[in-house]
């Protein structure tokens, strides 16, 4: 298993920046999220970021929201999501982030969850709902199994409160490129990239961007102004939704965008 550090140090000398796609486990059912899952890594996915389903992604646009409510009717529940870790962990050495709200967490016990973490061989849990201020519990368990906390940074963060997240985080800094909810953008705004100058300056991880990244020519302009990668979320998953009814076409279409999104990370 390939940790974050290991993963930037490698990239670095590639001369590339990370790809981190995100998927919702069970979306459109489980085997076919595993099908994906290695689709996206078999075309140059660099770590991934696997969210657990949820009744209530208050931090989610519309197209996760109806990923989430897809995964949910299939009877997706935490039990199965490790499972689906475990056989992905099987399949993979790279970088795997969990992404999840933090009632999944506390219903299971913050200890045994990490525990479970740690046993399915996964590197980082992102909590969306859970400012690290509040994140005593679960930051005492992610030391003790060894996983990386990873904590969202958004465009108002102070550069006080960003040095106090530095202190906690480990893995990598996640910048929010807007204010606002996951869902594919059609743009980066010029803020985002002042925005990511000045967290490279105030922080102390590799940054990785999300929120709204969905074209080849976005993860160009991101990485140029400093950014070490992109989550894609969104995008990824707005193909699943349109192709509903014709499945072998996912896969085929995913691996076509995933390929385009990877060659954009090389750096010129
Ligand atoms: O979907 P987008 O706009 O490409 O953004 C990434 C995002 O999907 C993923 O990182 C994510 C999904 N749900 C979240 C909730 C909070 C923070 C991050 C996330």
């Amino acid at each position: 298993m390939k940790t974050y550090h290991e993963m930037f140090t490698d990239l670095k000398m590639r001369k590339e920046a990370a790809l981190m796609p995100f998927i919702v486990i069970g979306d459109p059912d489980f085997k076919t999220s595993l099908e994906i899952a290695k689709t996206l890594i078999n075309n140059g996915a660099d770590a991934l970021e696997i969210g657990f389903p949820f009744s209530d992604p208050i931090a989610d646009g519309a197209t996760i929201q109806e990923a989430d409510t897809r995964a949910l009717k299939n009877g997706i529940t935490v039990d199965k999501c490790f499972k689906f870790l475990r056989k992905l962990r099987k399949f993979t050495p790279i970088p795997i982030g969990l992404l999840v709200y933090y009632n999944l967490i506390y219903q299971r016990g913050v200890e045994k969850f990490y525990k479970d973490t740690m046993k399915a061989g996964v590197n980082s849990i992102l909590i969306a709902d859970l400012p690290p201020e509040e994140a005593e519990e679960a930051l005492k368990a992610s030391k003790k199994y060894n996983i990386d906390q990873i904590f969202i940074i958004a465009p108002t963060t102070s550069n006080k409160r960003l040095k106090m997240i530095s202190k906690h985080a480990s893995g990598f800094h996640y910048l929010v490129s807007v204010m606002g909810v996951t869902g594919a953008r059609k743009e980066v705004k010029k803020s985002t990239l002042t925005f990511i100058k000045r967290v490279k300056e105030n922080g102390k991880l590799p940054v990785m961007v999300g929120f709204g990244i969905s074209k080849p020519s976005h993860i160009k302009e991101i990485t140029k102004a400093g950014a070490d990668g992109a989550i894609v979320g969104s995008a990824i998953i707005d193909i699943i939704a349109k192709n509903l009814d014709k499945r072998e076409k996912i896969l085929e279409e995913i691996a076509r965008f995933t390929k385009k999104m990877k060659k954009a990370t090389r750096r010129p």
